[in-house]
């Protein structure tokens, strides 16, 4: 048996700075991987069988489809057709752990996906093949979700640039159980008429979180105010996130509904993922993966 932790993408900032001629939006964003994860295992003991198969299990398991459409299907699928190979890749049965909440701007389907190429370009032996622009392929997201660290995304998500050297942070993050459907947060910020921002102006490194904290209040989430439009409750998660002990930071990631919140320490982390949960809302404290 094989595993690959497909860990939460969180967006610390999300820039829209201009449009594609096919409607797409070119972004400047830095996305960081959270503690936690979806787990996905390839069974390499078991006889391989004919075509690709894939079992769902855990708490966001129920109703996401198995068969072709999913991301994780959809990678095995496109990483066969780009191996040059006349050998049979064999296919031994998958299984996802769903841990993350499903349309939720923490690219869960992302990182399935990711995580499925690390894993069969392993098990196939790819060797040097180079996974970048098979997972572009997949989703504007994948290609972050490959190396899951630190990293400033720009194009729409295919350019990958150093993100500042960043200090030991522990990071909360909340759902308040609605899916969010991100072509129509790009879709309301477009009718919104709001201007493109320029890139984000970052230094090389960060010595300490107020030095973080500082950077990030020069930055903006853009997705953040017509996703509160369309879900008022997300508005309602981040004032309660704020509201937390200690918490130096808050917004929400991607196209939304989940939101984050920044602290010293995971004792200070605990306590705030403690009173989210009081309120109903999934919440899942941890490091930010460095
Ligand atoms: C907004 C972000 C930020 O990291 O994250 P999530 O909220 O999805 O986690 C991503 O750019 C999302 O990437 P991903 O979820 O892979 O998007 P896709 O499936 O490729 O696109 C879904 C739809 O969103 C719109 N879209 C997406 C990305 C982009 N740069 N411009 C867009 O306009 C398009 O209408 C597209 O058809
Ligand atoms: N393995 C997967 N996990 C989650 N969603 C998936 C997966 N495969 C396909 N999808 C589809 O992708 C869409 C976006 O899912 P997800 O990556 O969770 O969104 P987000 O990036 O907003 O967190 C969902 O509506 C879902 O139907």
């Amino acid at each position: 048996m094989t595993r690959s932790l497909a860990h939460a993408k969180i967006n610390l900032f999300l820039h829209i700075t201009s449009r594609r001629e096919n409607g797409y939006h070119e972004l400047d964003s830095l996305a960081v991987f959270a503690e936690t994860a979806d787990i996905l295992t390839l069974d390499v003991d078991a006889d391989p069988q004919d075509a690709p198969s894939l079992r769902i299990e855990g708490p966001f398991g129920e109703g996401l489809d198995a068969g072709a459409d999913n991301l994780v299907m959809r990678a095995a699928s496109v990483l066969r057709q780009s191996v040059r190979t006349s050998d049979a890749l064999p296919c031994w049965p998958m299984t996802l752990t769903k841990n993350l909440p499903v349309a939720s701007g923490i690219g869960g389907g992302s990182a399935d996906a990711a995580a499925a190429l690390r894993l069969l370009a392993e098990a196939w032996q790819c060797g040097e093949i180079d996974l970048a622009p098979i997972a572009a392929m997949l989703g504007a997201d994948v290609p972050v979700c490959l190396a899951q660290k630190p990293q400033r995304m720009q194009g729409i998500g295919e350019i990958l640039v150093p993100a500042p050297v960043m200090p030991r942070c522990a990071m909360v993050l909340v759902n308040p159980g609605i899916a969010v459907p991100t072509p129509a947060i790009f879709k309301a910020w477009k009718e919104s008429r709001a201007d493109f921002r320029a890139p984000a102006l970052l230094p090389q490194a960060w010595p300490d979180l107020s030095a973080m904290v500082e950077s990030l209040h020069t930055t903006a989430n853009d997705l953040q105010p017509p996703a509160i439009a369309l879900f008022p409750l997300i508005g309602t998660v981040l004032e309660a996130l704020k509201a937390t002990q200690d918490c130096h930071f808050a917004r929400m990631s991607g196209s939304g509904a989940t939101c984050f919140g920044l602290y010293e320490d995971m004792d200070r982390a605990r306590i705030a993922a403690e009173k989210m949960r009081e309120r109903g809302w999934w919440a899942e404290p941890g490091w930010i993966q460095t």
